[in-house]
């Protein structure tokens, strides 16, 4: 294995060196990481160094963002270093068989990342079935934590507690399980000073009675005093990884703030030679530091590798680990990176059951949401039913009728009669159910129709009736006038293209309709006022077709398709943005999990929504079905599953290249 030091030496890694720096709990060697792009990157950890020897607390110290969060992601396998190893527990975290991520490991985030809607009591358990518990064993320790962390009963809702209870809420679900590696961060902020005592108590407990390792950052420099080390990091560096005791015998100070900000003063000049920084810590010592210098940790072989004082590989660390005596047994040496197929394999049977309780549970509280998800198909189907295919009623179309005097009511002889044939055309106008407004001219009838009152003027000429007569009595021989003075004239707006072929088919059938009543009425032959062409019985449906059976497949399938995809990515992207999925992953539970146990969640939620956008489509709106209906479920529910899969390939894509590591 090789890695390129700053100076662009190349760096060996020597067999002895890799099982030596497996034996401590976690140990990082020139670790790089950036941000941003290749050109214009930022960088965060800038050839870091930490080591952190098995059973002891090491205080993890820095400015708001000098990296510090980061560099924990990187050792609970949530990022990857751009060059530079660690070790976490003996293995590379997130290769196959080093149980990081997993139970080894217990990561309280940053971020409060637990559900909201789950009680104390709920949440521990999902979290104590993640890591293997049994219902029991997470009674007791709920007990103990909640007593230690002074949090109230343990049916109180999340959501209802103070930030700082919350907090502490993620801290008992990241105790409970005893993991061997405790990574903290931030855990004490907001609590009270003695409470936060007493936390420390617990740590310090933990590690000398089980061993437990323990990693914790803070903002409140003097509470790790308490730490067997420290590391003081800033802009991705190390300042220095030293006991807090030493660290203030060194710098002649009574606080670890004051060592900070003499070691950060140092790393300012730092910006200068090599030698002069080497000049200045030892003119720093002069008045500060012991008169021993560094003493070099005894369980490093390599002193340029020694977690390092300005980033530079150089050490006046005095931290005296003790020699490892006992070597506990190592993870396989297996250097093969996470790969997505072994994912396929890892199906843990009580990571499930707590997924699918966790994902039930979830809907069921969030009564909102999955109201939301079961009523927004059947409002869509409604809205559709109700709204789409149906011809407008109502629509206002302008009459200007020179037949009849002004103001005069249009009234008619609705038997064998052909006068006022203007009046029995406009009745059956108004049949169609449009609505008909009387003008006294066009040009008022046009202002109307600019002014979006109306959809067209209908102007009938003065002596329709007998124009008409006439017309058809001459047949070919009519003349111009009497073609002219039979015509309705009619100018629509056509900005609307549905409406505009409505009114058009309208006026024609409501003149084909009174043609075929006057036929009747005076004993002609019908068929000899109706246009001469016969639509006969149709090949393949209904006689008079129907807009909303045509669309409402489609429909359906749309309907049942985006919500599917629009609730399972929904879903994990909830958990993703607020940390939990993080947290989820940390704990051991694989991607491949996660995705399975929403599906079957999902599913079912699903399987509701078809059920009703089929029931209220087929039985309460009454839309046509004349094929077998077992085969229109079997389509919906697909197209939902397809919905479902696409929401999940979107999520999953995302949750990789998360699982990757950006
Ligand atoms: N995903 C990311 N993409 C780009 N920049 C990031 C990302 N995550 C963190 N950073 C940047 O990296 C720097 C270090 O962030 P980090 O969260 O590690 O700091 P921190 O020391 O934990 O800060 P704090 O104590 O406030 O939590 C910050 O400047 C932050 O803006």
């Amino acid at each position: 294995m090789t890695d390129t030091a700053p100076n662009g030496r190349k760096l060996v890694t020597q067999q002895s060196t890799v099982w030596t720096r497996r034996q401590h709990a976690v140990c990082v060697r020139r670790a790089v990481k950036t941000y941003g792009s290749k050109t214009a990157p930022h960088v965060i950890l800038e050839n870091l160094n930490m080591t952190v020897p098995k059973g002891c607390i090491y205080g993890l110290l820095g400015a708001s963002g000098c990296g510090k969060t980061t560099l924990l992601s990187c050792i609970v396998g949530r990022r990857t270093l751009n060059s530079g190893e660690i070790w976490v527990l003996g293995g590379k975290p997130g290769s196959r068989g080093s149980g990081v991520p997993g139970p080894r490991i217990g990561y309280m985030p940053q971020e409060i990342a637990l559900y909201g809607e789950f009680t104390i009591r709920e949440t521990l358990l999902y979290f104590g079935w993640v890591a293997g518990m049994t219902s029991n064993q997470i009674d007791d320790k709920m007990t103990f934590l909640l007593k230690l962390l002074q949090l109230p009963s343990s049916n109180k809702y999340i959501k209802n507690f103070s930030g700082g209870q919350q907090r502490r809420v993620s801290l008992a679900a990241t105790l409970l399980h005893d993991p061997e590696l405790l990574i903290l961060d931030e855990p004490t902020v907001g609590v009270d000073p003695i409470l936060r005592q007493s936390i420390w108590d617990y740590l310090v407990k933990l590690t000398s009675e089980n061993g437990t390792t323990i990693i914790i950052t803070t903002h409140y420099i003097d509470e790790t005093k308490q730490a067997h080390t420290i590391g003081l990091m800033r802009g991705g560096k190390f300042l220095a990884e030293d006991s807090p005791n030493s660290l203030l015998e060194k710098y002649n100070t009574d606080s670890l703030e004051d060592a900070f900000l003499k070691l950060s003063i140092l790393q300012n000049r730092g910006k200068r030679r090599r030698s002069s920084i080497l000049s200045d810590i030892v003119a720093a010592a002069t008045a500060t530091m012991p008169e021993t210098p560094g003493v070099v940790n005894e369980g490093f072989d390599n002193s340029s590798e020694i977690s390092g004082e300005f980033g530079e590989n150089m050490s006046v660390s005095n931290i005296k680990i003790a020699p490892i005596e006992i070597a506990d047994p190592l993870p396989p040496d297996d250097e093969t990176d996470w790969s997505w197929k072994d994912a396929l394999h890892i199906f843990t049977p009580h990571h499930m059951k707590a997924l699918i309780w966790k994902n039930f549970l979830w809907l069921i509280r969030n009564f909102g949401m999955l109201s939301f998800i079961i009523g927004l198909p059947v409002i869509q189907i409604v809205l559709f039913c109700l709204s789409i295919g149906r011809d407008p009623v109502g629509l206002k179309l302008g009459v200007i009728n020179n037949e009849i005097p002004i103001g005069s009511e249009c009234t008619f002889n609705s038997s064998c009669n052909y006068e006022r044939l203007s009046c029995r055309y406009l009745d059956y106008l108004e049949k169609k159910k449009h609505t008909l407004v009387m003008y006294n001219n066009t040009l008022d009838a046009k202002i109307a129709v600019t002014h979006g009152k109306a959809w067209g003027i209908i102007e009938i000429p003065p002596q329709f009736s007998e124009m008409i007569t006439a017309r058809i009595e001459l047949g070919r021989y009519a003349n111009d006038s009497v073609i002219d003075g039979s015509e309705i004239n009619i100018q629509l707006d056509m900005s609307n293209q549905q409406v505009a072929y409505m009114l058009q088919r309208d006026v024609i059938f409501a003149l084909e309709d009174m043609a075929k009543d006057i036929a009747v009425k005076c004993q002609l032959n019908v068929l000899a006022m109706s246009l001469p062409i016969r639509f006969n019985q149709p090949i393949y449906g209904p006689e008079v077709p129907n807009f909303t059976d045509f669309a409402a497949p489609g429909v359906i399938l749309t309907i049942s398709f985006f919500l599917a995809v629009a609730l399972t990515s929904g879903a994990m992207l909830i958990e993703r943005n607020e940390g939990i999925l993080e947290r989820c992953l940390v704990s051991g539970i694989t991607a491949m999990e996660i995705m399975c146990s929403h599906i079957t969640t999902q599913f079912i939620a699903m399987l509701a929504q078809s059920a009703l956008v089929i029931i209220f489509a087929f039985f309460v709106f009454d839309l046509t079905n004349h094929g077998n209906f077992a085969l229109v479920i079997i389509l919906t529910v697909l197209s939902g599953t397809c919905g479902m899969t696409f929401g999940k390939s979107k999520i999953s894509f995302k949750l990789l290249i998360f699982r990757l590591n950006f």
